[in-house]
């Protein structure tokens, strides 16, 4: 995966409040927990001292439960926020320097926003919500809806054309919000809680659809979510938030398998291990006699694929990267993931990620 970041943030600090600008550059006021900060100083540190890259083609999920800060450290990226310390880069460029119009062309282009509560204007088609962003950017009449037809299609909404916002079910008008972000073409989609307020199958649904969108476009992609599973079902990586901080950034397979502090723990405790970890970190190294026995997995291959592959074969099996046998997984192996007694390799000893 190419590693050039799309965002770049360094220290980034957002502080609600009376004076807010001292409180990241004083040593004395950042050691004090949220409560006494706010009982000190009646201000909130919503994001405190956060520093990540967003890489291209991937989509990167910042996740946390309610309160942790979040939507306030997304909205900073394209200064819906201000920040109150902090550097902000988009493709190496000064977000925080930005004059009022390369703001506006940051939000219109380069960065879409898709809401929670869609933020459709309920007078308009369909298909002028979905051009809605097009008209601003000035492109003609015939032209925009001829690219926002071609988006309607790509989100599954054909034949809806016509119809108005209210006459729409949740999940559609979530995919008329989709489509209108997706129409202006722009580098990073960011999707603040976007599927909340859906029910679970209509979210499941909407959840694919985005998988499938990453996967036919490789767009960039900033999702924030309060739920876990689909945290590790959508993210490539995953920024873990706890009262404004991030408290571990890693893979899905690094938050469950190596979790940074008891309170990772305790959020992942209940995460199907199997359906998360790859048998690259269960693997054992092959012993000359073991290579050509044994079924074959890829690298990338769930802990729970390699159970099935084991004992269908009633044999370890082999885990096979580009033709070479690479290691091997027993059952016994296999079985301490899923009891999270085998500890996963340690950093450094993984191999890249593959591309699917
Ligand atoms: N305008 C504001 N003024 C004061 N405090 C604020 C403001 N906006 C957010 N906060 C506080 O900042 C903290 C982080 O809020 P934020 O909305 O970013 O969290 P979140 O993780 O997105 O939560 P949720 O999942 O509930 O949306 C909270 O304590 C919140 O009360």
């Amino acid at each position: 995966m190419d590693t050039t970041p799309v965002f770049s943030v360094e220290g980034l600090w957002k502080v609600f409040g009376p004076k807010a600008d001292r409180v990241p550059g004083d040593p004395e006021l950042t050691a004090l927990d949220p409560a006494e900060l706010r009982s000190r100083t009646g201000c909130t540190a919503a994001v405190r001292d956060v520093s990540f890259d967003v890489r291209k083609g991937e989509v990167f999920v910042v996740m946390g439960l309610s309160g942790s800060g979040k939507s306030t450290l997304v909205r900073c990226l394209t200064r819906l926020i201000e920040p109150t310390a902090g550097t902000i880069a988009i493709d190496g460029e000064d977000v925080r320097a930005m004059d009022r119009s390369r703001l506006r062309e940051l939000r219109r282009h380069r960065a879409a926003m898709v809401f929670q509560h869609f933020g459709l204007l309920p007078h308009r088609t369909v298909l002028d919500n979905v051009a809605y962003g097009l008209e601003i950017q000035g492109m003609g009449k015939a032209e925009r809806r001829e690219k926002a037809a071609e988006v309607i299609a790509k989100v599954g909404l054909e034949g809806l054309e016509h119809r108005r916002p209210g006459q729409l079910s949740g999940g559609q008008q979530q995919r008329v919000g989709l489509a209108r972000a997706l129409a202006v073409d722009p580098e990073v989609l960011l999707f603040d809680e976007p599927f909340s307020a859906l029910d679970p199958l209509i979210r499941r649904e909407m959840q694919e659809e985005v998988i499938r969108l990453h996967r036919d476009e490789g767009r960039t992609m900033v999702f924030i979510t309060h739920d876990l599973q689909e945290a590790l079902k959508l993210g490539d990586r995953i920024a873990l938030m706890r009262d404004g901080r991030v408290v571990q950034l890693g893979t899905p397979e690094e938050i469950v398998g190596s979790p940074a502090d008891d309170y990772v723990r305790d959020f992942v405790r209940d995460v199907p291990r199997e359906q998360v970890m790859t048998v690259r970190t269960a693997m054992r190294r092959p012993s000359a006699d073991q290579d050509g026995n044994g079924p074959a997995v890829r690298p990338d291959a769930t802990v729970s694929e390699a159970i099935e592959a084991v004992a269908r074969a009633g044999a370890p099996a082999r885990v096979v990267d580009k033709g070479r046998c690479v290691g091997v997984v027993d059952s016994d192996t296999l079985l301490g993931v899923v009891a999270g007694t085998e500890q996963p390799a340690p950093p450094g000893t993984e191999q890249p990620k593959e591309a699917v």
